[in-house]
């Protein structure tokens, strides 16, 4: 199943550099290996703005839950899920 997903980042002003810094790296690693994984199929920054979209591929609803929900900057952010299925007019193989 796909997932269009878009993630918009907010970290408080209050938060001290390091701890920052190190939640984005945590982060980073974990966004990475899930990558690799598949299950998280393409990932674009917003110009502009600390967001992103992201294109993902998993097997349920609960399984993409679960797995937002469990990235450090999760309490951070707002996000939003489109579920998406294959279009009839799509000519590419990969599209569902
Ligand atoms: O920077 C972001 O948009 C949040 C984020 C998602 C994966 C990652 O490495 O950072």
């Amino acid at each position: 199943m796909l997932f269009h997903v878009r993630m918009d980042v907010n970290l408080p002003a209050s938060m001290p550099e390091a701890e920052a810094a190190a939640l984005k790296a945590t982060e980073k690693a974990q966004s990475q290996a899930l990558q690799a994984s598949g299950q998280w199929r393409h990932l674009w920054r917003i110009a502009g703005q600390y967001s992103n979209i992201s294109l993902f591929d998993v097997s349920s609803i609960d399984e993409l839950h679960q797995l937002l929900s469990q990235l450090p900057l999760f309490p951070y952010m707002k996000i939003q899920v489109i579920p998406l299925c294959r279009h009839p007019s799509s000519i590419r193989e990969d599209d569902r």
